[in-house]
């Protein structure tokens, strides 16, 4: 049978996802073989002698010149006889070749030899000698780091990769290190980054009570996981991915023709969410607006959108008009008075969520659907807003993003690092999921994460790749799911039908509805009927 030739996406990151997958599967196979190797161990023994005796007999026997072979034959003879008739003599004779087996079988390939070879104590030597300004103290009387000292006191453990890089070190260092400074630690970091090898991440654990640093070298993220629906209960929202280190779920996901097993970053949405937002800062072209989709298709599959999109590069135009899609407004006006409608709409939610909670009864059924509020870079807004003397739009996410998790309203702001210092307060107070793509410096991941990243970003960033942390959880790496625009010339076919495969169907735009939803009033700069302001006590009872 011929062989199918590999799909494109599993060509290029194939070893990454392998690792991923089999890693679990690899090592139990790797446990079950040692142990059947230990049980069986003088059974491989006694038969490799055998084998070995038996060679050099065959060896003996051909060496032999043909006239002495007859004689040779006859002492065998003998020897066979005089066993077979002496008392015990067949069983002495089985343990004398089992024993001369079992002598001839061992192992004798040489051990390994232990520590490092000379290139490796070159490097490690030259790590030593990098640290010691960091490490050595001016008073100390028996110093761990001084010139010319012995690396093989600090570093406790080592491993090399097989270009010969340092892949894992555990480093010790001195107490009065001031180890709870990220400034102090910034700095043996970036040391370590740059001597043990660029182009690669790194790891840093530090053990402050033991003092004493890992440094890990990670596999790099799979960066061609192309969307597709996701596995995940509803009010999940898959990120990205990370390392399987980091989180204890995997998600089967398609790879090409096959099924691997990536661990994901989850995020939980909705009235249990303690982390009911998300912010994601970038720079430009470092993917916040793929990010922006996956999620927007991820959300279509259990509640409606509303895209509002101040980058205004129509990246979201796949989305108009497609069921659940309340609108994807591009213009001032049309962001003023969505959101406008995402405000009162959220009212509404909650004042019903209250009545009915007082009455008893369960939240009403048009509660209940989950409504995202997604907004690509607001600060072009409001620019547009303050030279236009108009209302900044943020000021619209207020009531959203502070009741918007009992009432089943999601907001998900993207932003670039530039234009910061334009988010509002109640952007930055009540987005306690956030995302960091792109390069960027471990001061600006701080900056928007709260704590600095614990790895090192590679030489190149790809696009969709950076960091992400849910509240005051920890910081995971994370590689966003590859969702281009299927209206770019760039996108290739297969990842413009994945994404258009995720994309519900058009509905009430290309047909005419009798009637437009509860949801989505037919004219967004108008509240609906049912619409009241929100009286203090809803909000009491909310937060
Ligand atoms: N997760 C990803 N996997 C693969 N490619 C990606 C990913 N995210 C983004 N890209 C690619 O990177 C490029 C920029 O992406 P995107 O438009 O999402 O970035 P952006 O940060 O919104 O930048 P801009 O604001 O300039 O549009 C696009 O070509 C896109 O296809």
């Amino acid at each position: 049978m011929a062989r199918r030739p590999l799909p494109r996406i599993l060509s290029k990151d194939s070893a990454q996802i392998a690792r991923t997958q089999l890693a679990r599967s690899r090592e139990l196979a790797r446990t079950a073989a040692d142990s059947a190797t230990d049980v069986l161990h003088p059974l491989i023994t006694v038969s490799r002698g055998l084998r070995r005796l038996a060679a050099a007999g065959r060896r003996r026997w051909a060496d032999t010149p043909k006239d002495k072979r007859g004689p040779l034959l006859f002492l065998l003879a003998s020897l066979f006889l005089v066993v077979a008739l002496v008392p015990y003599g067949p069983l002495l004779a089985v343990v004398s070749v089992m024993a001369a087996a079992a002598w001839h079988g061992r192992d004798r390939t040489p051990p390994a030899p232990e520590g490092p070879d000379e290139a490796q104590t070159e490097r490690l030597q030259a790590l030593y000698e990098a640290l010691v300004p960091y490490f050595a103290g001016p008073d100390d009387p028996a110093p761990l780091y001084a010139h010319g000292g012995e690396w093989e006191k600090a570093f406790t453990a080592h491993e090399f990769e097989d270009g010969g890089r340092v892949g894992h070190l555990v480093i010790r260092y001195p107490a009065y290190f001031p180890d709870g400074d990220p400034e102090a630690r910034a700095r043996v970091e970036q040391l370590l980054t740059v001597k043990a090898g660029r182009g690669r991440e790194y790891h840093f654990a530090w053990d402050e009570e033991g003092n004493q640093l890992t440094v890990a070298v990670l596999a790099p993220l799979p960066s061609d996981l192309a969307a597709q629906p996701f596995v995940t209960g509803p009010g999940e929202t898959v990120l990205g991915f990370t390392d399987p280190s980091e989180v204890q779920r995997t998600l089967p996901l398609s790879y090409g023709e096959e099924q691997v097993d990536i661990p994901p970053v989850v995020w939980r949405t909705g009235i249990r969410s303690t982390e009911p937002h998300l912010l994601a800062m970038g720079h430009p072209g470092s993917g916040i607006s793929t990010l922006l989709r996956s999620i927007a298709l991820q959300a279509l599959r259990h509640g409606d959108v509303l895209i509002v999109d101040g980058g205004g590069t129509g990246e979201y135009a796949c989305l108009t008009g497609r069921d659940g899609v309340l609108a994807v407004e591009c213009a001032l006006p049309g962001a003023l008075a969505s959101l406008e409608w995402a405000a009162q709409e959220t009212e509404r939610r909650l004042i019903s969520i209250n009545l009915a909670r007082q009455a008893g009864d369960p939240p009403p059924e048009d509660t209940r659907r989950p409504l995202w509020i997604l907004v690509d870079r607001p600060s072009v807004f409001a620019h547009l807003a303050m030279t236009d003397g108009r209302r900044d739009p943020q000021t619209l996410l207020q009531v959203p993003l502070r009741h918007g998790r009992a009432a089943n309203v999601t907001v998900v702001v993207a932003e670039q690092f530039d234009s910061a210092e334009a988010l509002g307060d109640a952007v930055r107070q009540h987005t306690r999921a956030r995302v960091v793509l792109g390069t960027a410096a471990p001061r600006q991941v701080e900056t928007v994460l709260g704590v600095p990243p614990h790895t090192t970003q590679p030489a190149h960033v790809p696009p969709g790749r950076g960091f992400a942390r849910l509240g005051t959880g920890p910081v995971h790496r994370l590689q966003v799911p590859r969702t281009p625009d299927p209206y770019d010339d760039a996108t290739s076919d297969t990842d413009r039908q994945a994404v258009l495969d995720l994309l519900p169907p058009r509905g009430t735009a290309l047909e005419p509805a009798p009637a437009p939803t509860e949801a989505l009033p037919t004219d967004l700069t108008k509240p609906p009927a049912d619409t009241a302001p929100l009286p203090a006590e809803a909000v009491a009872a909310e937060g």
